[in-house]
């Protein structure tokens, strides 16, 4: 029994959630961004989320969400957790949390050193932190780019809350990540896509065995 943790981002259509659920992922997550080319709006989240299974994850990617729109997603889709991917700030990830009761990731970017100190802030709040490659400055998403950073920045590193690794990971660089860093999950998009937002089966089996052996 593999004792590492794989969500994959960015599902969109019920044969890839099926996918990922019967090739052990632990997490499923649904894009919550009008830009985004794996964008999917509150209706068919909710038809695939209904139809995830116990014991895996149901988890909301959004962007500086206002309460309006968290409110209409949280009052339809049965989510597990929510994950901030914006430049929210920890009062706002905190205001979150309370408001809707549910656990939250908070995405911080890293491109080097200068980047790790804004975690700290971070694991005093949210329930998780994910670790995601900072995206580049005229990047039109947040994240999703299928970037890598530099992983020993985050060599050995413990902080108080789980953490999951983001950025560029495919089925064949996973082992060395989990080498390098340490880390125990894993989250991947890009990685597991034919084309931005097509995301493809084999390619979602490949990563899954690849991570579970790593
Ligand atoms: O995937 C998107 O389109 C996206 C849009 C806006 C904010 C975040 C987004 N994706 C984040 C992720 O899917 C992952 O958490 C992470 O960035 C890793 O993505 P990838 O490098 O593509 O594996």
């Amino acid at each position: 029994m593999s004792d590492v943790s794989v969500k994959i981002c960015g599902l969109r259509r019920p044969e890839h959630v099926a996918a990922a659920v019967e090739a052990g992922a632990k997490y499923v997550g649904f894009v919550f961004f009008p830009k985004s080319p794996r964008n999917i709006s509150i209706e068919d989240a909710r038809a695939l989320a209904l139809d995830v299974p116990p014991g895996v994850a149901k988890v909301a990617l959004i962007v500086n969400a206002d309460d309006a729109f968290l409110d209409a997603l949280t009052a339809r889709v049965p989510l597990d957790m929510l994950q901030l991917h914006g430049a929210e700030t920890p009062a706002r990830v905190a205001e979150i949390k309370a408001r809707y009761g549910l656990p939250v990731m908070k995405a911080v970017g890293v491109a080097d050193a200068d980047d790790l100190p804004a975690l700290e802030a971070y694991v005093r709040v949210a329930d998780q932190i994910l670790v995601d490659a900072k995206p580049p400055k005229n990047a039109d998403l947040p994240g999703g780019n299928g970037l890598t950073f530099d992983w020993r920045l985050v060599a050995g590193r413990r902080w108080p809350v789980p953490w999951m690794l983001a950025g560029g990971l495919t089925a064949d660089n996973v082992r060395e990540a989990k080498a390098l860093t340490g880390a125990q999950q894993f989250d991947i998009s890009s990685g597991v896509e034919t084309a931005p937002g097509e995301k493809d089966t084999q390619l979602i089996r490949r990563f899954m065995s690849a991570a579970q052996s790593a």
